[in-house]
């Protein structure tokens, strides 16, 4: 496949995706992204947004506002602040395009009204859709086409719309705002760990956790056609990729500086962009595929195990259930900090109900606490915020008495999502 280049064009302004990116406080614009003869790379080394993108809207708020839908399920809504409403898309109401009840329109359309079409009843199924139902769903991750949270958002939701964000917080407010239905985002990975940021964001915003995808993810060594190893004095990537691969790297003999960049995907595209001949990134196969690189080492992850679990993010919560296995994501603080975290990690416990994950992040809004001893000193603890997830669904019983007591310990807890576990059989990354 071609490298895209400046001197190869490779489809000159065929729309492939819409990207959204943050320019301003209170304003989302939502791109039009065009494969000319020059690639937008986010927030990075050396991009050339102009020439690859043009703008297809911009959602002021004022108009959202005197559109915002009043439907139930836009009643519940609430972000951070930051932002205001969204309700027309290019043209496009958004809350059409969600995947609510279709309501029966004829009767009033066209006067010829048809009593015997009758609206159906709503139904548990309605109420709560099966996770996996993703055609005509707007699905946003973190990257550019390639990464591996695409590949997540379209696990999580086949036949979906996948729609690139430059970072995290994007994807969130493009759930608020509306302007997509869906993020999925990952938040740890089997070697290289916990994705902080998203777990503060999680915290930040108000989306609800409505399930996860475990997506074994498989690297390789990208560079342009015909750079040999040799070659190579840099290496670029998403510092997650860097991290799961290090070992391999050094065992490659590669005398390469390491740099991270936004995504994976975008580091084989900003290579691709800049016709660097002395560059390799850390990406998927298809990534290669997408940008015209060849692939130099296949399976570059420094174990084969290399999962990424990510999470499905929506506006509302789904409804919780006892017929197949559950997980329910919560956060807790208490003023005490670490003195209370054995009280709460046995309501768990004593009720034999197992905990998958356990994460701490600083408590932000009180980092710090000063403990005074007139004789000795003062002792200076860390605050936290403890993220817990344990393997129960919030309509068993035993969650339900096990939050009631850890509400008694704590002075903060939320639900992030209680959600069905990823059962998908076990298959390590083999190439993609
Ligand atoms: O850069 C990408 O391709 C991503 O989708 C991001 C990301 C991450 O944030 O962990 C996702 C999966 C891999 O673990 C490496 C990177």
């Amino acid at each position: 496949m071609q490298a895209i280049s400046p001197s190869s064009p490779l489809v000159s302004f065929i729309p492939i995706r819409r990207r959204i990116t943050r320019f301003a406080p209170n304003k989302l614009f939502v791109h039009c992204i065009y494969r000319s003869d020059s690639v937008y790379f986010p927030n990075g080394v050396g991009s050339s947004r102009a020439d690859w993108q043009s703008s297809c809207a911009i959602l002021a708020s004022k108009v959202a506002a005197q559109e915002q839908p009043t439907d139930k399920s836009g009643e519940d809504y609430v972000n951070d602040g930051s932002t205001d409403h969204v309700a027309a898309i290019n043209g496009h109401k958004t809350s059409m395009d969600l995947d609510l009840v279709p309501l029966n329109k004829d009767s009033s359309d066209d006067g010829n009204s048809n009593n015997n079409k009758l609206m159906k009843p709503l139904t548990i199924t309605d109420l709560s859709p099966a996770p996996m139902h993703g055609s005509h769903l707007r699905v946003a991750y973190q990257g550019v086409p390639g990464a591996y949270s695409e590949a997540a958002a379209e696990r999580a939701y086949p036949n979906c719309e996948a729609i690139p964000c430059d970072q995290f917080e994007v994807a969130f407010q493009a759930v608020e705002l509306w302007i997509a239905d869906r993020a999925v985002l990952p938040i740890e990975n089997s070697l290289g760990g916990s994705i902080h940021r998203n777990y503060d964001l999680l915290l930040r915003h108000r989306l609800h956790i409505v399930g996860e995808v475990q997506l074994p993810v498989h690297h390789c060594l990208l560079a342009l056609p015909g750079v040999r190893k040799e070659y190579i004095t840099r290496v670029i990537s998403h510092p997650q990729a860097l991290a799961q691969c290090e070992l391999t790297l050094t065992k490659l003999g590669l005398n390469a500086a390491r740099e991270a960049v936004d995504d994976t995907a975008g580091a084989a595209e900003y290579i691709a962009t800049n016709n660097l001949r002395d560059t390799a990134a850390i990406a998927s196969a298809r990534a290669a595929e997408l940008y015209g690189l060849q692939i130099l080492a296949d399976g570059i992850h420094d174990d084969s195990n290399n999962v990424t679990r990510f999470v499905m993010l929506a506006r509302e919560p789904i409804i919780p259930r006892t017929d197949r296995p559950f997980k329910t994501s919560i956060v807790f603080a208490h003023e005490q900090g670490t003195s209370v975290l054995f009280k709460v990690l046995s309501a768990f416990a004593f009720r034999n109900i197992s905990l998958t994950k356990i994460e701490s992040r600083p408590r932000r809004s009180c980092p710090i606490r000063l403990v005074d001893n007139a004789n000795i000193g003062t002792a200076k603890h860390f605050e936290y915020m403890f993220y817990v997830d344990f393997e129960a669904s919030m309509a068993d019983v035993r969650a339900q008495n096990a939050l009631a007591e850890v509400q008694e310990f704590t002075s903060f807890l939320r639900v992030l999502g209680s959600y069905p576990m990823d059962m998908t059989p076990w298959c390590p990354s083999s190439g993609d």
